[in-house]
């Protein structure tokens, strides 16, 4: 599913209208009629309904809603909240047809009267503002959400909750607080960045007839089951254990040896065909017993710098520790180009000086920082990060030829070519240690089974989240959940996804 920004989205609209000859008022209805009975879910006949229609075509969207419920007998009050003049275009054809429809509209004239009526209902659809929104709410619009932000009814949005932007990027709203929102076509930027996706609540996307063929490809999408199960490779009756990868771990030390024996795990649970460990002698003996599959391997010269060739995936940096031995390391590791390396953790924060060198590597580089080490790689402030993560991964991925998988709530994955993908599987029960560690050898594993990288890390990003929302729609809580129940958990969801 493409994720897009306001001014995709119009283009989106505009190719339909231009190229499939879908005329702007069809959209408006089939959009209309759409969200209707998506948000039918979550009302029920006997509700007392407040729709709130607004100045664009939000509000004709707002007007087609309005009849649509009253045509099949709900209780609905229909407020224009601006002035007649300001309805035009397509939205004013729709208030055409639902006044010959005969039904009555009101009109905003105080807040007093508004108020009156929001506080005998028990459902409010905002239709006041979509993607065209630009900067704060201006009245009436910013008064009415206050008031409704108040409210104890049900607040469902049409396409974006009124006041929150479309793209990333903006940091000044104010914005209706949905509990559930009916996306039109394509789910927008801001559904996945921290400070816009509360306002949102539960979300769905509904479709509104736009020809998926004509539609102009954003290289921005979300990434699901249906994905998962469409690129996840199949394992060959006649495979062998070299057939999956043979991945070499790098990190660990005395004082975290949990770490790497946690990524090893992970990747043999995940399918990796062989694992070898590098890590500080004094941390094998209790790396071993928790990953008995793996074998451990020693440094050049007796030294804990590894033999680097042989292998068919490498990850670093999981408890590594920032020593100089460490650095030797990392710069081995950028200079031998030839294998696909994933680089977490320390390995993060050694490797910044190397960044120049990235792009010279002939296999690729992955990065899967949290946005505090997306901040020390990239010199800029976690808060730049987290307002505009799509555009500030993209320019990083590209200038420097690397896969960057930027992890979160909602994980964006982008390639050296600035394509994207978003994970949004997962929960709070990954917000400990070592949920990182975990997912480093998802990803190690898949990279060695599939020849498309995106399509790896994509599915080991999904896996990973997946198998933690098993886990607490059962066995555990989010409180209670720990990364290593979620290697156990694995086994769940690649079950899922076998035929
Ligand atoms: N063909 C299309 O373009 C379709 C559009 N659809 C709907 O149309 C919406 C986009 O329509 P519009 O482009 O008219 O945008 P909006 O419906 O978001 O409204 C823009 C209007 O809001 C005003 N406005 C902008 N920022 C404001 C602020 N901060 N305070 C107060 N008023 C503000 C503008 O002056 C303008 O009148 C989508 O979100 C979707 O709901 C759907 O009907 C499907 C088809
Ligand atoms: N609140 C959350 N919701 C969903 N996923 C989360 C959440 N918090 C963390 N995660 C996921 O858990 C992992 C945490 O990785 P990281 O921050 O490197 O942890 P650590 O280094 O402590 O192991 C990432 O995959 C991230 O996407
Ligand atoms: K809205």
């Amino acid at each position: 599913m493409d994720i897009v920004t306001a001014q995709e989205m119009y283009e989106r609209d505009r190719v339909a209208m231009e190229a499939a000859g879908l005329d702007g008022k069809l959209l408006m209805e089939n959009a209309g009629r759409a969200v209707t009975y998506d948000l039918l879910r979550h009302i029920q006949k006997e509700h007392a309904i407040v729709v709130l229609i607004g100045a664009g075509n939000n509000g004709g969207d707002g007007f087609v809603i309005a009849r649509t419920l009253l045509n099949l007998g709900y209780d609905v009050e229909a407020w224009q909240v601006v002035p007649d003049t300001k309805i035009t275009g397509d939205a004013e054809a729709h208030k055409k047809i639902f006044q010959a429809s005969g039904h009555p509209y009101r009109l905003l004239k105080s807040s007093e009267d508004l108020n009156t009526s929001l506080g005998c209902a028990d459902v409010c659809i905002d239709a006041m503002l979509g993607i065209g929104v630009k900067g704060r709410l201006k009245e009436p619009y910013a008064e009415i959400v206050r008031l409704c932000n108040e409210k104890s009814f049900v607040r469902l949005s049409v396409d974006l909750p009124s006041g929150v932007p479309a793209d990333e990027g903006e940091e000044d709203f104010e914005a209706f607080q949905a509990h559930y929102t009916s996306i039109i076509d394509a789910p927008k930027q801001s559904v996945f960045l921290q400070s816009t996706r509360p306002y949102y609540g539960e979300w769905s996307v509904v479709e509104i007839g736009l020809p998926p063929q004509l539609l102009p490809d954003h290289r921005r999408r979300l990434w699901g089951a249906a994905d998962v199960k469409r690129t996840l490779p199949e394992r060959d009756a006649h495979s062998h254990k070299g057939s999956h990868g043979k991945g070499l771990i790098i990190g660990g030390s005395r004082l975290m040896p949990g770490s790497v024996a946690m990524t090893a795990r992970a990747a043999l649970r995940s399918g990796a065909g062989l694992i070898a460990v590098s890590t500080d002698p004094e941390a094998i003996p209790s790396i071993s017993p928790y990953v008995q599959e793996a074998t451990f391997v020693e440094g050049k010269d007796g030294g804990q710098v590894p033999v680097l060739e042989g292998y068919d995936g490498i990850a670093v940096g999981m408890g590594l520790g920032r020593t100089s031995v460490m650095v030797t390391v990392v710069e081995q590791l950028v200079h031998e180009k030839e294998t696909p390396l994933l680089v977490d953790a320390d390995g993060l924060y050694l490797i910044k000086g190397f960044l120049q060198e990235l792009e010279k590597r002939e296999a690729p580089t992955v990065l899967t920082p949290h946005p505090g080490e997306f901040a020390h790689l990239s010199g800029l402030s976690i808060k730049e990060i987290l307002n505009s993560p799509f555009s500030h991964s993209k320019e990083f991925a590209e200038k420097h030829g690397v896969y960057l998988v930027l992890k979160g709530p909602s994980t964006i994955i982008t390639g050296p070519d600035g394509e994207q993908r978003v994970n949004i599987s997962g929960n709070a029960g990954l917000a400990k240690g070592g949920s990182g560690d975990v997912l480093s050898g998802i990803l190690l594993s898949m990279m060695m089974q599939g020849e498309d990288v995106m399509n790896a890390l994509s599915n080991g990003c999904f896996l990973h989240g997946s198998t933690a929302d098993l886990l607490v729609q059962d066995e555990h809580a989010k409180i209670d959940l720990l990364a290593s129940d979620v290697i156990e958990g694995l086994s769940r969801t690649f079950r899922t996804f076998s035929s």
